[in-house]
């Protein structure tokens, strides 16, 4: 995609069952780059805290988004785009992973780490997370939506993208997609 520069992260932010995944795995391949699931970077402590519908604490959290941010420094250092699912709920959170950019000055929000927050309404959301659970498919479990919507905190200074997420998944990224376009030559 012409309009994200080599050596930039997008991240598909937003609670669960906003489409993190679903919608970051699309965008990676229309981009033609990697796709970083933050699930795949869990401890297996976390991952069975959550499966037990146990809500993740600051401490679970930090180390977490900590090595995320290795990971995401040493991919823009290879001058790489990359695509990262990571719910980063809190702006302290996304603080941690725009710190990746070596360049990146704390508070200025100007950082070669970007975000995307897919916003769904909780009925459909919740409904999403029920048929999930049905298939088995997945460690977390439809009660965390509630503990994730109350912990979910974007300031508007941060010029986070938000898109609508409850269209079809084709449809949001193309909308992810021409939205990056428009914000070209932008910060
Ligand atoms: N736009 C969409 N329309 C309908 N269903 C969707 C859409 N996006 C995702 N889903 C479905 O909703 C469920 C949750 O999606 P997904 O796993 O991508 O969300 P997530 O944000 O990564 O969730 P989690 O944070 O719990 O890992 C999946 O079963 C997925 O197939
Ligand atoms: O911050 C958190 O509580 C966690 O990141 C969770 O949101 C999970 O990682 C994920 O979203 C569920 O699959």
């Amino acid at each position: 995609m012409a309009s994200v520069q080599k050596g930039s992260v997008i991240v598909i932010m937003g609670v669960s069952g906003s489409g993190k995944s679903t919608i970051g795995h699309m965008l990676a391949e229309v981009m033609e780059c990697r796709f970083l699931d933050a699930d795949d970077f869990h401890p297996a402590s976390n991952k069975e805290k959550m499966r037990k519908g146990i809500p993740l604490s600051e401490e679970d959290r930090i180390p977490w988004l900590e090595t995320l941010q290795d990971t995401l420094r040493e991919s823009l250092l290879d001058g790489k785009t990359a695509v990262l699912g990571c719910s980063a709920l809190r702006k302290h959170y996304r603080e941690i992973l725009r710190s990746a950019d070596p360049k990146y000055q704390s508070g200025s929000f100007s950082s070669s780490v970007k975000f995307v927050l897919l916003d769904v309404e909780a009925k459909v959301l919740a409904a999403r997370l029920q048929i999930r659970a049905a298939e088995g498919k997945h460690f977390m479990p439809p009660s965390l939506l509630q503990s994730q919507l109350e912990l979910l905190q974007v300031d508007e200074a941060e010029g986070i993208l938000k898109v609508d997420a409850s269209s079809s998944p084709q449809a949001i990224v193309a909308n992810i997609q021409a939205s990056i376009l428009q914000c070209r030559g932008n910060p």
